[in-house]
């Protein structure tokens, strides 16, 4: 991706001293990260025809939405579902517009959040399928045991883990425990969960992981990849690649940023979205340091480790189902791949780990992991053929993300979302974890960026007496189609 807009780049200077003397007015923002958030609130701001940069410190743009190609079809190794497939969700106007197409892989309600049940195809360590029947019963035990986590969150004040709660159940009624391979199939709903949040269900929160508002119309998978989303919010923005942020600094109602190669970029105000994996270690100074109610909400939010390994091979020896899962003793030991040949017609697999699993995963070479993998393949399909070609993320080390996504740890304080996105004098934050209604989501994160735009829009405007508020126009009434959004199943 080459940088865009260089006719804008005289307003804000580089190495040095800076911003637009000339149209004093004209407010200036410079935004951090190059991922949905970033770029949907610097799309906004430059509707509204604010000056706007953005620094982003990889060489490509969309950070957690990040579509590969090199199997010749686009993978998602990051984001790849929209969850919510309805009007509501704030990216419909956009995927609609730009006429991407779903594949749905749950309606409303399913037990297992993104995937229904009948979907999967799912076997034990021996190779053998799990009968329907069992998957289907174990999951109505399953969803029992959920709905009654709640009557023990209602009789205990002090927070828990939802594992404690579960276990809680368990030891009143005997008749939801599960045996042999019923218990193996138990283990397996709860690595599902364990996948949604990115953590191991040990540390989710008992009082908080099913109070997210999930949107209607279920879940569905981007079949041309995520990253026309950013292509098209990103449009001739100014963006400017391969700058790392070192150091934000506030001085005299200004923000100077400075980036890895020295260089300074100074505005009157910034939106910051880096990864809250980026905050939590502190990689980036401030100066003056951030308040304690910001850093408390930074080191208390959690964050989540999930990976993705793709494998492409060159025919397809899996049954027609949307996942295949290995059932084990421990949730741990489960596993699952997507099928995308179904959904896409390419012959790949995609297996995807969270939690303590996936961030063991991240000690193993990428050969090591693939072998893995295929030796999990081989228990459920014995004569599976090697893949001809791998992808392997590494969400949890890399220094650009450190993580996955948010999620909610026991005991977490009440406002810790709102002190998370409150702005800091001129600084603004954004980003999936600043999302409370729905974090760790694509919607979650753009929203949160337009939201910061319109927070910043609406300070510097007054600071800079602008009475007559420029409009926000965003990219969604822009594309604003009336199509309906294109899912489908086979
Ligand atoms: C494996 C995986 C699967 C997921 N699946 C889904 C899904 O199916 N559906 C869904 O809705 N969500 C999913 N998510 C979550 C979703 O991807 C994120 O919530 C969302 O993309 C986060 O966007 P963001 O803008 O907040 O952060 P990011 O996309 O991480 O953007 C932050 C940007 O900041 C940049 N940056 C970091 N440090 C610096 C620095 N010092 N200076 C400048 N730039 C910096 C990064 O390179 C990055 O581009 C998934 C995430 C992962 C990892």
């Amino acid at each position: 991706m080459m940088s865009k807009g260089l006719s804008s780049r005289k307003n804000f200077g580089v190495g040095g001293l800076l911003v637009s003397h000339v149209e004093r007015s004209q407010p200036s923002v410079i935004v951090i990260g190059g991922g949905i958030s970033g770029i949907a609130a610097a799309r906004a701001l430059s509707n509204a025809s604010f000056k706007v940069i953005l620094l982003e410190s990889r060489n490509r743009l969309g950070g957690r939405v990040h579509t590969d190609h090199s199997f010749g079809c686009p993978v998602d190794m990051g984001a790849s579902w929209l969850h919510g497939v309805c009007n509501e969700n704030s990216l419909a106007p956009l995927i609609r517009g730009l006429g991407l197409r779903l594949y749905r892989t749950s309606g409303d309600n399913s037990v297992l959040y993104d995937h229904d049940l009948e979907s999967y195809a799912l076997f034990d360590k021996d190779g053998n399928q799990v009968p329907q029947q069992v998957v289907t019963k174990v999951g109505e035990a399953f969803e029992r045991i959920l709905k009654e986590t709640e009557k023990v969150r209602n009789e205990h004040v002090v927070d828990m883990s939802l594992s404690q709660a579960i276990s809680i159940v368990l030891e009143r009624y005997r008749q939801l425990r599960q045996e042999g391979m019923a218990h193996e199939v138990l283990q397996w709903f709860i690595c599902r969960l364990e996948a949604w949040f990115a953590a191991d269900v040990d540390t989710i929160s008992l009082k908080n992981w099913d109070q997210e508002h999930v949107l209607s119309g279920g879940h569905g998978l981007m079949l041309q990849g995520y990253y026309p989303v950013i292509q098209a919010l990103s449009e001739d923005l100014d963006i400017r690649l391969n700058h790392r942020v070192k150091k934000i600094a506030q001085c005299n109602n200004r923000v100077i940023v400075t980036v890895e190669d020295g260089n300074t970029f100074v505005a009157d105000a910034a939106i910051i979205t880096v990864p809250l994996g980026v905050l939590k270690a502190n990689l980036i100074e401030f100066e003056p340091k951030l308040p304690q109610w910001k850093l408390s909400a930074i080191s208390d939010i959690g964050i989540g480790i999930e990976n993705k390994i793709a494998l492409c091979f060159s025919n397809v020896f899996w049954p027609n189902v949307e996942f295949l899962g290995l059932v084990a003793q421990k949730s741990y030991a489960c596993g699952y791949f997507l099928n995308l040949h179904k959904a896409t017609g390419h012959p790949i697999l995609v297996y995807m780990a969270a939690g303590r699993f996936a961030y063991d995963m991240e000690k193993l070479s990428d050969e090591e992991a693939v072998n893995f993998v295929m030796l999990q393949l081989k228990k459920m399909i014995p004569d599976a053929t090697d893949p001809i070609q791998h992808l392997v993320s590494h969400w949890g080390t890399d220094r650009d993300s450190l993580g996955s996504y948010s999620c909610d740890l026991v005991g977490k304080p009440a406002d810790i979302y709102e002190r998370f996105c409150a702005p800091v004098n001129n600084l603004y934050f954004a980003g999936e974890a600043a999302s409370a209604d729905h974090s760790g989501s694509v919607h979650g994160a753009y929203t949160s960026g337009v939201m910061a735009a319109e927070v910043c829009q609406r300070h510097l405007s007054v600071q800079h007496g602008i009475s007559d508020l420029f409009q926000l126009v965003t990219r969604e009434e822009l594309t604003e189609a009336m199509v309906p959004l294109q899912i489908s199943r086979m």
